[in-house]
């Protein structure tokens, strides 16, 4: 007989769409009560835990708004923030707690592991966690994406000959510009993890446009122009739009994404996959656990150790090699 039967659970940094479905999954396991704080760790010191019912958990699975709104912290970088989260976990009659979010909100429930057990469900739209094949938001947002260039696509054809530049999130890892730009087949991708030189950048589009048709350029946030980056900074793409327009004479129409990409109700993939993990987290606590990831690996859920997270995530390479193939990758191309 598992000795965890309280659970809290917290979701940290950005938000996506699709977590209720984990929620839902744990809410509807017997034996267990599940608990809320909102506000990521901070949530945990500063709010009471919230009773959270299996039908209210269940009928939420499809909706974009999470129930448990999500939070950053500054205590969890500290070790008497960590300490306090403990200390308030222990008064709250807490016996183990589930962490929803990306790679720092890993690292803080590991900070917390040596007091609770912790698991950690993979949450982020930018799939970048080192370890795990999947994050849940990723799908919805790569569909937002998608949509968006699908439509651009659209436009481009109607009036063509026109350079289109789509800026996204995914910052500090590519997965997320990656993904979006092969299912709907951009002319260009330009990812953070590679240098750009932007003189060859514009003599590339210039020689495509020159083609007569409509380029569709995807631009992640991070995309290397200056070093003084941040997670979140937007616009980028107005320099590089800049540095087109002086150079080709023609306009470049730009549309920056922003946090409707990370909004939205979640595919039934996430809904899926959500619903996976969140089992397997409930289950590895209860089987005695103590310091978990849920991972996708070779296709398949499981609880990994979190000591398994590998810092820096890599750029999954079936994705790259099929940018490759269609000319996307043009920071690669000799
Ligand atoms: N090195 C760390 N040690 C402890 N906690 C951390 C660490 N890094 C991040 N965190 C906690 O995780 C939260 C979310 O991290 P962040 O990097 O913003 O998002 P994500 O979890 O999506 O990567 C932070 O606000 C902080 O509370
Ligand atoms: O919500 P914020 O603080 O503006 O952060 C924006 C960042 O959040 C993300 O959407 C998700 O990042 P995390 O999951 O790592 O928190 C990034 O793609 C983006 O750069």
């Amino acid at each position: 007989m598992s000795t965890v039967r309280n659970i809290a659970l917290i979701t940290s940094g950005g938000d996506a769409p699709g977590l209720n479905g984990a929620i839902a999954a744990i809410a509807q396991t017997p034996d267990v009560n599940l608990y809320f704080y909102h506000g990521g760790f901070d949530g945990i010191i500063e709010q009471d835990p919230i009773a959270i019912s299996p039908t209210t958990a269940r009928e939420a699975v499809q909706q974009g708004e999470l129930l448990c709104f999500s939070g950053r912290s500054t205590h969890m970088l500290h070790e008497a923030g960590q300490k306090r989260v403990l200390e308030k976990l222990k008064q709250d009659c807490i016996d183990a707690l589930i962490v929803c979010g990306g790679n720092g909100s890993a690292q803080g429930a590991r900070s917390l592991s040596a007091g609770l057990p912790v698991a950690v469900v993979p949450m982020t739209i930018d799939n970048d966690i080192g370890g795990s094949e999947y994050t849940i938001g990723h799908d919805t947002a790569v569909n937002a994406i998608a949509e968006s260039l699908h439509r651009l696509r659209q436009t481009a054809a109607n009036l063509p000959g026109r350079i289109f530049m789509v800026e996204t999130f995914g910052g500090r890892c590519g997965q997320l510009p990656l993904a979006a730009a092969v299912a709907a087949s951009a002319d260009i991708v330009l990812l953070p993890e590679y240098e750009l030189n932007i003189d060859k950048f514009i003599t590339e589009v210039n020689a495509r446009s020159a083609r007569g048709k409509s380029v569709i350029i995807v631009v992640s946030e991070g995309i290397y122009l200056n070093k003084r980056f941040s997670a979140g900074d937007q616009g980028v793409s107005f320099a590089l739009a800049r540095a087109l327009e002086e150079s080709t004479g023609k306009r470049v129409r730009l549309s920056i994404l922003g946090y409707t990409q990370r909004a939205g109700d979640p595919t039934s993939y996430d809904c899926l996959m959500a619903k996976q993990m969140g089992q397997c987290a409930v289950d590895a606590l209860l089987n005695g656990e103590k310091a978990m990831l849920v991972a996708l690996k070779e296709g398949r859920v499981k609880a990994i150790p979190l000591t398994a997270i590998e810092q820096a995530p890599t750029l999954a390479k079936e994705l790259l090699q099929l940018a490759f193939k269609e000319n996307q990758l043009i920071q690669l191309e000799g």
